[in-house]
């Protein structure tokens, strides 16, 4: 009798862990990484930190990694970096990672935030680039929100002063993980920006960034959580960390994440030391159709006639 009811669980058992399995594996999804490190103001250093985090990456079964914002260097003051900015054909560090790609065993994908010169010009643009695992520049999307803003007790900054602002929203495009859509650091404070991605089918929306402590602290992930919830896409935010001059007069929050479309953070970075760092997360599309299946918002806006626009 004992003997017949084990038998009959067992088999139970059995059949579900089967059913379970084979549900799992059915099922496609990617490896994605975000990147966490300190730039500084020497590119060759910061190539170094990149270039580890690329392997780290491929050792870890990533098809594709997201690099914060100003990756190329962060300089300590706006002179410097606009001295700094190069053009992207002649970028010792963007040239170092395209090789990098081209050298590898696995294929691996990179989104990386640069400084670009502009001839003639007192100021440069703050861009993100998709770089393929043949090492081509396939996307390009200038920043459109400047960080200019004067908190009582900090930061003050001024982003104008050495950047030029883009004019438009870049196209969500295919990717090995789905359909990326581009931002950067503080167009996250945009969430016009975001449903924009979302309308012209992002699947995933990355927000490279150097986020100041103060505001991190106070906003980082409620910020990142927030354009999840809304635009039921996968957010993904590389960041910066630590203190990038000695003198520890410019620190980043670090904490670079990854959440999924319903708000949960799936996978975050310690801001215990600077150390260049991953975390990776399981891009999951069907995640995404039932996120927005379940709850159809994009059926449910209003638009211009209610809230004077169309997003
Ligand atoms: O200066 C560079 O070289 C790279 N760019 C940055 O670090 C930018 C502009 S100063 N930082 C941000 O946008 C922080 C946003 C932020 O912290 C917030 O929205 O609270």
């Amino acid at each position: 009798m004992c003997h017949h009811l084990n038998l009959s669980l067992t088999r139970r058992l059995v059949s579900q862990y089967r059913f379970l399995s084979s549900y799992v594996s059915r099922r496609k999804m990617t490896l994605a990484a975000a990147g966490q490190f300190c730039a500084t103001a020497s590119m060759a250093e910061n190539l170094a930190s990149v270039k580890s985090l690329i392997h780290k990456s491929v050792d870890m079964g990533a098809k594709a990694l997201f690099l914060p914002e100003a990756s190329d260097y962060v300089a300590r003051s706006p002179a410097e970096t606009v001295s700094l900015a190069k053009s992207i054909e002649q970028s010792e560090f963007v040239l170092g990672i395209q090789e990098e790609l081209r050298n590898l065993d696995g294929p691996l994908d990179v989104s990386v935030g640069i400084h670009e010169s502009v001839e003639n010009e007192d100021r440069c643009k703050n861009v993100l680039l998709w770089i393929n695992s043949r090492g081509e520049i396939t996307q390009r999307y200038q920043k459109l929100h400047l960080f200019d803003v004067n908190l009582k007790h900090g930061p003050i900054l001024m982003e104008s002063k050495s950047v030029q602002p883009g004019q438009e929203v870049l196209k969500p495009f295919d990717t090995c993980l789905g359909r990326v859509g581009y931002a950067i650091c503080y167009d996250v404070r945009f969430p016009e920006h975001a449903l924009r991605l979302r309308t012209l089918g992002a699947d995933i929306i990355t927000y490279p960034s150097a986020f100041t402590v103060r505001t991190g602290q106070a906003h980082w992930e409620l910020l990142g959580r927030a354009r999840a919830v809304d635009t039921q896409t996968y957010v993904i935010m590389p960041a910066q960390v630590g203190a990038h001059d000695p003198e520890g007069k410019r620190r980043s929050w670090g904490h670079a994440m990854i959440i999924d479309p319903w708000g949960t953070v799936l996978a975050q970075c310690p801001d215990t030391d600077s150390l260049p760092r991953i975390c990776v997360a399981d891009i999951d599309l069907e995640l995404v159709t039932k996120v927005r299946t379940d709850m159809p918002l994009w059926q449910q806006r209003r638009g211009v006639g209610v809230y004077g626009y169309d997003v």
